[in-house]
């Protein structure tokens, strides 16, 4: 093991009651808004198919012409309450919203730089608007910060001279009072998700980023860290040198997830994957016919995958620059939400349940529940659904979580082996099957192993 001064503060998950309920909230929708959300993708009447929030690098505008996009800035169709209603309804329990992207515009009227929200024609403090409206709804905020800023004229990609250092600690000074500014002036935030942080400038900086962590741990107690504001001594991110997760959480799962079996060991700590629902598009793009946009059924089984997994799924919406909520965004919020208002109970407060990955779908349990929850998306042709359990556990009664007075038969094949005969008809959306089970219990051993 190396000595490490900028590495893993702690071991393990926390079990803290902010990060249980963290934990616990499993389903999050992401808000990706700033003066990207403006233009929308286009530029000069010319579409970009890159994410919308690059439009500035993509259709190659210079600072001064991106920067002037802020005096547009003046969301006529906004409305907080609406937002955080449509969230409510979606089944989110928290919400992480960009304070500030890359292009390093803010939402929050900062005094460390004029490029906010208080030099636009709204004027007024917009995130502490939409902080408010969503608190009410009883949905956690959480703030997205972007260590990159394509704004300041501090910002270094690297360095490379004492200017770059001098400069680059200004930045630092800079990045670190805006953050000190948000926990400050924003007292019910939740957990702060660093992004862009991977340049050689930053991992340089290994420093800073533990001296950020602490600090906003002292200003806002309980405040929860993603791994992917960390560098160590050693440029090391994520995990340190010694291979242990930084921060409180892992944030490496952008626009995939982990696979059930290559990856199970992220089981043993918390993680989240964000995911756009077009191919790679965070910020509002005019034109979503130039990818894939995930159906609500595709977004759903994520979460549940999710879920399974022990982790957290965090859904972006890119609002426009108007403010509305596009109608495909609208659409997924209603038919998930539709979705929750009857199962939210396997994915609230649920994780791994210990259980073989299973082609049908998914399991899920409550932690300390002897229930166990089998969401199924692919239901066999032979409507029989395999599950392997654990030594020691076993299979009891089962029912769809909607019918608790109908039975589905649970049948022992064989040693820690047991079908569910589930109805053969046509299922239009997931089903629910939960199962009683004892743990601990000795299987009677009346089945034989082959000898080979
Ligand atoms: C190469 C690349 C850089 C930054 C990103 C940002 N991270 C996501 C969470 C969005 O904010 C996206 O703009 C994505 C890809």
């Amino acid at each position: 093991r190396l000595e490490l001064k900028y590495g893993a503060q702690y071991t393990g998950k926390r079990t803290d009651a902010a990060m249980n309920k963290w934990r616990s909230n499993r389903f999050g929708q992401f808000i990706h808004w700033g003066l990207y959300a403006i233009p929308g993708g286009v530029w000069n009447g010319k579409t970009y198919n890159y994410a919308a929030e690059f439009l500035k690098s993509s259709a190659h505008i210079s600072t001064a012409t991106w920067d002037s996009l802020m005096y547009k800035f003046n969301p006529k169709k906004f409305n907080a309450k609406e937002w955080a209603k449509m969230a409510k309804k979606m089944g989110v329990k928290y919400m992480t919203i960009t304070t500030k992207h890359h292009e390093g515009f803010c939402l929050w009227p900062s005094r460390y730089t004029d490029f906010n929200i208080s030099n636009t024609p709204y004027k007024k403090d917009i995130l502490k608007e939409i902080v408010d409206a969503y608190n009410a709804e009883g949905i956690d905020v959480n703030f997205y910060y972007s260590v990159l800023d394509w704004h300041n004229p501090d910002w270094r990609y690297d360095i490379k001279s004492k200017e770059d250092s001098i400069a680059f600690r200004r930045y630092l000074d800079f990045a670190e009072n805006q953050l000190k500014e948000l926990a400050t002036n924003y007292p019910t935030v939740k957990a702060f998700w660093f992004d862009g942080t991977w340049d050689a400038s930053v991992k340089k900086n290994g420093w800073w980023t533990l001296e950020v962590e602490k600090m906003l741990k002292s200003v806002r107690p309980g405040v929860i860290i993603n791994s992917r504001l960390r560098a160590d001594d050693y440029g090391s991110r994520h995990k340190d040198s010694n291979g242990e997760l930084m921060g409180d959480y892992e944030s490496g799962y952008e626009r995939r997830l982990p696979d059930p079996v290559k990856d199970i060991k992220v089981t043993s700590w918390d993680w989240e994957a964000c995911m756009t629902i077009p191919e790679n598009q965070w910020g509002y793009h005019q034109d979503w016919s130039i990818s894939h946009v995930k159906s609500p059924l595709e977004l759903l089984e994520m979460l549940v995958h999710a879920t399974s997994m022990g982790g957290n799924f965090l859904l972006n919406f890119g609002p426009k620059g108007d403010g509305s909520i596009r109608s495909e965004e609208q659409n997924i919020a209603k038919t998930i939400g539709d979705w929750m208002a009857v199962n939210g109970q396997v994915i609230y407060n649920c994780d791994y349940a210990g259980l073989k990955k299973q082609d049908w779908g998914y399991f899920t349990r409550e932690k300390g529940s002897n229930q166990l929850n089998m969401v199924i998306f692919n239901v066999p042709v032979s409507g029989l659904l395999h599950v392997d359990v654990p030594k020691g556990m076993i299979l009891k009664k089962a029912h769809f979580l909607t019918t608790p007075g109908q039975q589905i038969k649970v049948e022992e094949i064989a040693k820690n082996q047991y079908l569910l005969h589930m109805p053969i008809k046509l299922y239009t959306s997931p089903q629910v099957i939960v199962v009683e089970c004892d743990n601990g219990k000795e299987n009677a051993n009346k089945y034989q192993d082959a000898k080979t």
